[in-house]
């Protein structure tokens, strides 16, 4: 298992996204952890991500997927490529589809464990499913199309 989250070597000017980035105050700081096979991932919902009484909302667990995903398929992509994350030219993708199947609810007041594992890795799609798991029972299942596009998509065209 990788020491570190694929996140903490995203470049500083770019992470801000409200899911992953570790420079967004208000964001959920979901960290991604690649082991050569799986992308691991843990989130404790807090009060405000309730649906309904006693369950997580869903919007919220399709962003613990969307972001675990794109950053299971760039520890990938770099393990692929056979290169250390973050280093030059940096890896870089996009969700271009996002499918989520909620199985159950999803209970609040525990630790989810998501899984994510690829499907496919192509030049420039790389297709990601994901569990999500509350107290060892799946809950939710996702696949993801993830794609990689050039870094310079990240950066403002005044930079
Ligand atoms: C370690 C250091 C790294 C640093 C890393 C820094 C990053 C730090 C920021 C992280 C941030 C995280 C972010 C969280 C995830 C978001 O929330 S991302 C935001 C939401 N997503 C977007 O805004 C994406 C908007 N869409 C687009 O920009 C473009 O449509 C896309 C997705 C880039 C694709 O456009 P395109 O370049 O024209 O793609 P195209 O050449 O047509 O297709 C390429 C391949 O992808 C497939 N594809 C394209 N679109 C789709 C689609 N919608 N559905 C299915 N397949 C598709 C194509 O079939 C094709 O497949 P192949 O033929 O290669 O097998």
């Amino acid at each position: 298992m990788s020491q570190q989250p694929i996140q903490n070597f995203y470049k500083d000017d770019v992470a801000i996204c409200y899911g992953c980035g570790k420079h967004n105050a208000d964001g959920l700081h979901i960290k991604t952890f690649w082991d050569g096979e799986i992308g691991r991932s843990t989130f404790t919902p807090r009060p405000e991500h309730t649906a309904f009484p006693g369950f997580v909302y869903g919007g919220l667990i399709a962003s613990l997927i969307d972001c675990h995903s794109i950053g299971t398929a760039i520890a990938a992509a770099y393990d692929a490529a056979g290169r250390a994350p973050g280093t030059d030219p940096e890896i870089t993708c996009v969700t271009g589809n996002l499918n989520v199947s909620y199985l159950k609810p999803t209970p609040m007041g525990v630790e989810l464990v998501l899984e994510a594992r690829i499907k496919e890795m192509g030049e420039r799609k790389i297709v990601v499913t994901c569990s999500v798991y509350a107290q060892d029972v799946e809950t939710v299942r996702a696949e993801t199309v993830a794609v990689r596009v050039p870094s310079r998509m990240f950066k403002k065209e005044a930079d």
